[in-house]
């Protein structure tokens, strides 16, 4: 049944070798072997192969060779490289050299045949020996629906707001502090427990909220709950208390701005990640480079700078799309609750337990598992999560067997965890195996001109979730206040001030007034009175005399007029730290028009001038 799928074996024990080959036989994939890298490339020279998988250690050289022969012609072949057992760093460098995953020795044969499935962009089928709970987790390729058997394992609900937890993601209202850095959207501090990979109020909020919640969530598909479950007893917590529950958020599909969705289809959330500075362009790219491994990313970045729409955006482009994606926020689990949380628990594990549940790894079967905030995790849990990573499986708490699973997980953090573990509070090897990849996402204020396409985007999507039509827009000064400020709550900060923005406002135009800012800012950062009778020029305010009434006149007016603009630009630039948005907004142009001038007077910021 999988004979059209071709793979290349190379390793240079024979009985590895063989061993492989009758697993692979066993599962119906044609085969060829090697047991040297100059046999591998030979093979390889003469026809392609779905993928290869290759020891890392090789007589005549490493499993790395065959992968960069392969990279550099531009292959397409996914490999699998094989390293010795205690040598993460060769793992590593596979990894980031381009190999797809993995495996260590001595090769579990089920984890075996799961990675190549997962290689081929099959549905790995856990067996179903190790647990029902997996069976049940991994959802149908086709489906795309909650499609899990079981009951919900926490009880979920869709009037997540008003949900008495202590974990409930009650929107928070974008007026009460555009300033400060704002909380959590709805979205990511949402409480809820994953009861089935797709939960059906997965797919209902997808098409129901829209791009995100009001206060800026990325998430349309946040879920607030309340799980009545139990505290496990054997996780310190003598008795059962009923607890908010974890705060997770799953979606198979990326949430999509409203109004759009049914003419338009589903939005990636690579398409929704607006901003084309040369640093958004970066993690774009590195986004569509990293999703064709599995390779562990960690993102990197302040709060609300955008990590969990990255890690959205690697899904979406990753062939996990059609599986589930589960966000969980470490930081809000209670700690007694973390180990049943994330792998599950049997029934009778504990008071209370009385029925299997599934965790988030059995949840984000097939697909992605993001773990936000994971420098929150205690050291104990991390500890098993790191177990799980390197086993490749979990054990529900009180389960005696443990559950393959197939899972690609992303983390992020807003702290340095090096430091993190420089200072005891974070496991060096796990933090290893997460950070085989980082992409750092910058601030806002580090790519200004991201700014009027990223507010544009919010304003239309909230106007269109508030029925405001047509959009309002910002005026040029509002743009120029904005660029003004330093957004420590980065975008998810600004979403907020423009959703307040928009409901203060009265007409079409979003006025500088609208916005709320402190005085404060708006004194401090006032046009400079050297710069008032330029920046004023426009609405008519006379030139000082000196500068026209006095001054020689010019022998060439052009020249002399091309001149003192330069140097207004000049000025504007230095003075909105380069953002040819705010720069311009502030001596009344639009960003093309700015444009337009600076390459006129040949005004190059240097670097990339996008
Ligand atoms: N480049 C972008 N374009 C459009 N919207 C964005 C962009 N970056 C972030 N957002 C929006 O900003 C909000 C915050 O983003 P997100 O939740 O991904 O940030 P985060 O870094 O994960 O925050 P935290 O660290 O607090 O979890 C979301 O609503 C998201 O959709």
């Amino acid at each position: 049944m999988s004979a059209d799928s071709r793979l290349l074996v190379v390793d240079d024990e024979p009985d590895l070798r063989t061993l492989y080959e009758m697993t692979l036989l066993r599962e119906g994939f044609a085969l060829d072997s090697a047991g040297t890298v100059e046999d591998a490339l030979a093979l390889l020279e003469s026809r392609r192969y779905d993928a290869v998988i290759t020891d890392m250690r090789l007589p005549d050289g490493t499993g790395l060779d065959v992968l960069r022969w392969l990279d550099q012609r531009g292959r397409s072949e996914r490999i699998v490289v094989i390293t010795a057992y205690g040598s993460p760093e060769n793992a590593v460098e596979a990894l980031k050299a381009g190999a797809y995953d993995y495996l260590t020795k001595p090769v579990d044969l089920r984890q075996f045949r799961m990675v190549v499935a997962s290689a081929l962009g099959r549905v790995p089928r856990p067996e179903s020996s190790a647990s029902g709970l997996a069976a049940r987790a991994a959802p149908s390729p086709s489906s795309t629906s909650a499609t899990s058997a079981s009951p919900s394992p926490f009880t979920t609900s869709p009037a997540a707001s008003s949900s008495p937890s202590p974990f409930s993601a009650a929107p928070s209202s974008p007026s009460s502090a555009p300033f400060s850095s704002s909380p959590r959207p709805g979205g990511s501090a949402s409480a809820s427990s994953v009861a089935s990979p797709v939960p059906a109020y997965a797919e209902a909020s997808t098409s129901a909220s829209g791009f995100g919640g009001p206060s800026g969530s990325a998430s349309a598909t946040t879920v607030a709950g309340q799980r009545p479950g139990p505290s496990p007893q054997d996780l310190d917590a003598p008795t059962v208390t009923p607890m908010g529950a974890a705060m997770v958020e799953a979606s198979r599909k990326a949430a999509q701005p409203r109004g759009r969705v049914a003419a338009a289809g589903p939005v990636s959330a690579l398409e929704r990640l607006v901003g084309d500075s040369a640093a958004m362009r970066q993690v774009r790219e590195l986004i569509e480079k990293v999703a064709r491994s599995m390779a562990p990313v960690l993102l990197n970045g302040e709060s609300g700078t955008g990590k969990e729409l990255v890690a959205r955006a690697i899904h979406d482009v990753s062939a996990r799309r059609p599986q589930p994606f589960i966000a969980v926020n470490c930081g809000a689990i209670p700690e007694q609750l973390l180990e049943a949380e994330f792998f599950g628990y049997r029934k009778g594990a504990f008071t209370g337990a009385t029925e299997d549940r599934e965790g988030f790894f059995q949840a984000a079967q097939g697909g992605t598992l993001f773990l936000d905030e994971i420098g929150d995790l205690p050291l104990a849990m991390q500890s098993k999560l790191l177990r799980a990573l390197q086993e490749r499986s979990v054990r529900p708490v009180g389960a005696v067997a443990e559950m393959p699973v197939n899972v690609r997980l992303l983390s992020a953090t807003h702290k340095d965890l090096a430091a993190e573990v420089l200072a005891g509070r974070f496991r060096q090897d796990l933090y290893y195996r997460l950070n085989v990849i980082q992409i750092r996402v910058p601030p806002l204020r580090e790519r200004m001109e991201d700014l009027a396409p990223i507010s544009a985007r919010v304003l239309q999507r909230i106007a269109t979730d508030a029925g405001v039509e047509p959009v309002p827009q910002l005026t040029a000064q509002a743009l120029a206040a904005l660029g003004r400020y330093s957004f420590p709550g980065n975008v998810r900060e600004l979403e907020n001030l423009l959703h307040r923005a928009l409901a203060l406002s009265g007409g079409d135009g979003i006025d500088v007034v609208d916005l709320g800012l402190p005085e404060a800012m708006l004194e401090a950062e006032e046009v400079p009175e050297a710069a008032v009778d330029t920046a004023d020029l426009a609405q008519g305010v006379p030139l000082p005399a000196e500068a026209i009434g006095q001054a020689p006149l010019p022998s060439d007016l052009a020249t002399y007029l091309d001149e003192v603009e330069k140097r207004l630009l000049l000025r504007a630039l230095e003075q909105y730290r380069n953002n040819r948005t705010a720069a311009g907004a502030s001596l009344g142009l639009s960003l093309r028009q700015m444009r337009y001038r600076m390459a006129r007077l040949n005004i190059s910021l240097g670097g990339d001038d996008a």
